[in-house]
This record gives structure tokens, sequence and C-alpha cells, in this order.
């Protein structure tokens, strides 16, 4: 039997449980075909104005920072005016693949619908699926750490084409906890599932999210993905596979 040298995971998504491929050009197309219709549809909701309001808050912070050209949604006005400005927004935010926690939770409501219908199906390596239920079996438990929202990560997780792999997850974490590039974000985590960081192994595919975790003190390893971006130089461990986490060796 292989004896771990951790007692959590924690797990990126997009290029380490799931390939570049599925998000870029399955969920992201999806949410920008599907972005008006669902504004329209869904204006009302309040979650959905909490939404516009990050939405709002962001472009501000973002036009007096680095992106003076930011597209604005004023205060006020009639409600398709805000909804064009909104949209222009968003799609702005989707070309420059922002990673904003209000881009983020509208996405995930956009995708509930899709999930639903059965129209996405959500990719995860075979090697994570496996990974996942050694894991289960061995009672370590499993948390994903994404930018992508935390109501969007259980939709992932929930259809996948392995089925519901929600049963091996203990838990969700997204931006709100803090930005994946920073340090402190990996010591609140560790911090709310109560293993100290030294004993979390966090698996990314990027480079900064794993000199972070590292700062934090947690063990990494970055997943070397078919369409991931190219990495410069780092003393990371890395892997192609999660099955090399359970090799004698590891
Ligand atoms: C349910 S996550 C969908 C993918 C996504 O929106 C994203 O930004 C993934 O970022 P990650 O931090 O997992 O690389
Ligand atoms: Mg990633």
């Amino acid at each position: 039997m292989t004896t771990l040298s951790y007692r959590a995971a924690l797990l990126d998504i997009e290029g380490t449980t799931t390939p570049v491929t599925f998000v870029y050009d399955v969920l992201f197309p999806y949410a920008r075909a599907h972005a008006e219709a669902f504004l329209k549809s869904a204006w009302e909701r309040p979650e959905v104005q909490d939404d516009i309001a990050l939405l709002r808050d962001q472009a501000r912070q973002d036009a007096a920072g680095d992106f003076p050209d930011a597209p604005q949604i004023p205060d006020r006005g009639d409600a398709d005016t805000l909804r064009q400005a909104a949209l222009a927004n968003i799609h702005w935010q989707m070309d420059a693949d922002r990673k904003t926690t209000g881009l983020k939770s509208l996405q995930g409501k956009i995708w509930k619908d899709g999930y639903a219908a059965g129209t996405l199906t959500a990719s995860v390596y075979p090697d994570v699926f496996t990974a996942l239920r050694r894991w289960h079996e061995a009672k370590l438990p499993t948390y994903i750490y994404s930018s992508g929202s935390v109501a969007a990560q259980k939709l992932l997780f929930g259809h996948t084409e392995e089925g519901d792999l929600r049963p091996l997850l203990a838990g969700y974490f997204d931006t709100t906890t803090g930005p994946k590039k920073v340090a402190q974000s990996y010591r609140d985590i560790a911090d709310e599932i109560g293993v100290p960081t030294a004993d979390v192994l966090f698996v990314t595919d990027n480079l900064h999210e794993a000199i972070a975790a590292r700062e934090a003190g947690m063990q990494t390893r970055i997943a070397l993905r078919p369409g991931n971006a190219p990495l410069p130089e780092h003393d990371h461990l890395t892997l192609t596979s999660f099955d090399a986490l359970f090799s004698p060796a590891d």
C-alpha cells in the first residue's frame, strides 16, 4: 500500500482536473452565447443583481487601475440600458479571460441551464477520477480551489462523463476566499479545513498558484496536461497523470 505524505488534497480545475479545451471550447463559448438571453430572463433575480453589483464595482476598479477602457455599468437607468452595459462588460472580461468573482459567479449561473438540459457534460481526466476514488477510500479529504465559482464547481463535478463525482469531494473554494496567486488564500483554506498547510497537497497547472501555495507551506505538484500554457523554468515537482501520486516513490 502507498503511504501518502499529505492528509488533504487541494485541486485546481482548468488544466489540472479538466482539459483546458473543455473550458475554452465548451464552457466559455456556452456562457458567451447564452449571456444575453440569460440576463434578459434572470435580470430581476436578486442573486443576479448581486453579480451585476460585483461587475459594476470591478469595472470601476479596473478603470481606475490597469484597464482605463473597461466598459462601465451605470448605477441607474432603464433595464435595457443596464443590461446592454452589463453585457458589454461581460464580453470584454471574457475576451480578456478575466477571473473576477463577479464574472465567474455569473458564468456559473449561465452554465446551470446547460448542465440541467444535458447540453453540457463536464470532462474530467480519467486519472483524476481514479485518484478521487482512491483518496475517498483512504478517507483522505479532497477539496477544489478554482477561479470558477463554488456553484460552477459543483455543477461541473456533478455532471461529468463519469457521473456525479461530488460524493468524492469534501469541499470547494473559490476567489471569495482570496486570489489564487496569494499565499494567504492557501493559509485560510488550510485553517478552514483544519489541516496544517504542510499536510496539504495542492495540484495546479499555474506556476504562480504553486508558488503562492508553497509560500504558505503546502506541498505542490504542477500538472502538465495537453494544451496547458508552457511554463518558465521552476523547481516544483510535476505530474502528467495523478497516477504518479500513488507510485511507491511518491
Ligand atoms: C467550474 S470552473 C470553470 C472554469 C473557470 O471558469 C475557470 O476560471 C477555471 O479556473 P481554474 O482556477 O480552475 O484554473
Ligand atoms: Mg488552472
